[in-house]
């Protein structure tokens, strides 16, 4: 109840607009009925064969509603439609800003199907909270308020009667389909998560699925899934015709009630059969207001758990909260970083443990140690995806945590092992690192980062996740938008992992050159050219063991120099 609540809350602003649709479905169904009684009427009155005249105001009431049953009608669709798509907008701008602080830290628990499912489907299940579970009970109770007066004015027993049927079909009948649904539209929606989930999983990992031979597995757990939702959705249709026969038994009740109870009228002439044929049709076409009822219903269980989906992500408190009054970036770029500690979530062992060292402006640091030891750990923390769990990093003196995220961010160019390309074209790729850069800065950042091969296809489709460029390509791609970027501050998280040791090394020789001048931090456990950096750190388990320069470190003979000599050949660790 607190969700649907919370969900209603959210339509405020357009409470007139909602309001009015109501009316103008209000004023479908009154078409409706005023069509069926002034047909009724001329049927009627045409059958005791009156002159012609006799017969122009039926005629003229027929062509009335006629038109404007169509008219309005459409005016209800147009305005309902508009209503909705106006709140589905809102909706999707208000969901994708409260997820936006919330990546990566907060968003690690959830899958990205079921993150795009949310912004996609659960916002567009609300939808039928606001078209189809707003309005028709408006309507409804409108329509029998009309009923109440027009029935009323001939025979209040009639009219109780009348009341009583809309009442069953406008509570009753929808409570117990209600209760029939618990759990059905539920169901579907969960099901319908679970398929997409496996739907991007098999796609994205097509080749490894093949590769293993699981295709078939994941074919089969997709149609399972997909046997449960039928079953579900058969259940559904159930009781939607469940709900359509009782509304139908519900509108037979009124027409025999009213006959039993206006028959005797008739008898006596206080009502002619011609009204009473009217007014008989006329709650014929009434029960039209309870036929939306049943989508009501079946679906607000599906909506209210799409709404508690969507609450849970808005709900999330970001993990960095940007200052109230940030400093600005600092002029010197020297990094500090003191008794950094950070435990993951979750883990009971801290990634980073006490990790303090400086780097000065201008200079070049490498970060080395094997895997685990929490190198890319310092990376997240220094571009403020996560808080440390005690310590701190300041740049220019200034701790970062003063800083605006944004700014920070932009001021740091990190260059990681994995560079995400949008499935877009190369020019709108490079874009995202200098917005404003023209065609000429963006050739030139090509030629330093050394792909004149692309010079000629700014506007080819990088494939999805970058799949048209070769892995070189896209690490290359990644130190033209560090060099778009041009940010102070450089960190290269394994840079130039997962290539051949050719390409690598070209790509070391463009990364050196074109971040000259540049604070320069590079995380790395392949140990090439270190006597390019001015000081090494060696983090193992997460604390620095040793620090100094290739040659102070390969003299010390420890963990440094042990890695080194294994990975020149040289002996073990
Ligand atoms: N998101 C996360 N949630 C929980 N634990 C994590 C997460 N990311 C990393 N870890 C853990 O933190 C520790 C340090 O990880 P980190 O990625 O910083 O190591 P690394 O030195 O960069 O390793 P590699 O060279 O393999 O990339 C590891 O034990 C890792 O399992």
């Amino acid at each position: 109840m607190k969700t649907f609540l919370r969900l209603v809350g959210l339509t405020r602003p357009f409470a007139w607009w909602m309001l009015l649709a109501a009316l103008i479905g209000f004023a479908t169904i009154g078409s409706g009925i005023g069509l069926l009684m002034a047909s009724a009427w001329l049927i009627t009155t045409a059958a005791l064969m009156p002159a012609l005249s006799a017969l122009q105001i039926g005629i003229t009431g027929v062509r009335f509603f006629g038109i404007s049953r169509g008219v309005i009608r459409y005016a209800e669709r147009l305005m309902s439609h508009n209503t909705t798509f106006r709140i589905l907008t809102r909706l999707r701008v208000w969901f994708y800003d409260a997820v936006e602080p919330l990546a990566p830290a907060r968003l690690a628990a959830y899958r990205s199907a079921d993150l795009l499912k949310r912004i996609v489907d659960d916002i567009q299940s609300l939808e039928n909270i606001y078209a189809r579970v707003l309005s028709p009970p408006v309507t409804a109770a409108l329509v029998t308020l009309l009923m109440w007066f027009i029935v009323g004015h001939w025979s209040i027993q009639a009219a109780e009667g009348v009341l009583a049927s809309q009442l069953v079909a406008g509570i009753a009948v929808p409570m117990l389909t209600a209760r029939l649904a618990r759990g059905t539209a539920r169901g579907i929606t969960a099901l319908q998560g679970e398929q997409q989930v496996l739907a991007v999983d098999m796609v994205q990992g097509m080749s490894e699925l093949r590769v293993f031979g699981m295709v078939g597995d994941y074919t089969a757990r997709l149609r399972e899934a997909e046997a449960k939702k039928l079953a579900l959705q058969k259940r559904a249709a159930f009781i939607e015709g469940l709900h359509e026969s009782l509304t139908g038994l519900a509108m037979n009740g009124a027409v025999i009630w009213i006959l039993y109870s206006m028959l005797p009228l008739a008898r006596s002439g206080a009502v002619n059969g011609v009204t009473l044929a009217s007014v008989v049709f006329g709650v014929m076409a009434s029960f039209e207001a309870f036929l939306p009822l049943t989508g009501s219903v079946q679906n607000i269980e599906a909506d209210v758990r799409a709404g508690e989906r969507l609450f849970e992500i808005i709900d999330a408190k970001p993990e960095v909260v940007p200052p109230a009054k940030p400093e600005p970036f600092p002029k010197s770029t020297g990094i500090e970083v003191k008794n950094l500690t950070f435990t993951y979530p979750g883990s009971d062992r801290p990634a980073l443990d006490g990790v303090s060292f400086s780097v000065p402006p201008g200079s070049r640091t490498a970060i080395v140690g094997p895997s685990g030891a929490g190198k890319s750990t310092i990376t997240s923390l220094m571009v403020r995806f996560w808080n440390p769990t005690q310590g701190t990093i300041s740049i220019g003196g200034q701790n970062i945590d003063r800083l605006d995220p944004e700014a920070l961010r932009r001021n740091i160019a990190v260059v990681s092992q994995k560079t995400y390309l949008f499935g877009q074209t190369i020019r709108e790729n490079l874009l995202l690192a200098a917005p404003d850069a023209t065609d000429e800065q963006l050739r030139q950042a090509l030629t330093m980062s050394g792909l004149d091969s692309l010079q000629g296809r700014l506007d080819d489709w990088a494939g999805q996740h970058g799949m048209n460029l070769s892995g070189g390509e896209q690490q290359r791609l990644a130190i033209a938008r560090m060099i778009l970027q041009n940010a102070p501050v450089i960190v290269l998280d394994e840079a130039t992992a997962n290539l051949d040791a050719v390409t690598e090394e070209a790509l070391l020789d463009t990364l050196h050159r074109t971040s000259q001048g540049r604070t320069v931090m590079a995380i790395t456990h392949r140990l090439h050219h270190m006597e390019r950096y001015d000081d090494i750190i060696v983090l193992y388990e997460g604390k620095v063991i040793e620090r100094g320069s290739h040659e102070e470190l390969l003299k010390l003979d420890g963990f440094y120099a042990g890695m080194w000599r294994l990975q020149h050949g040289e002996g073990n660790v």
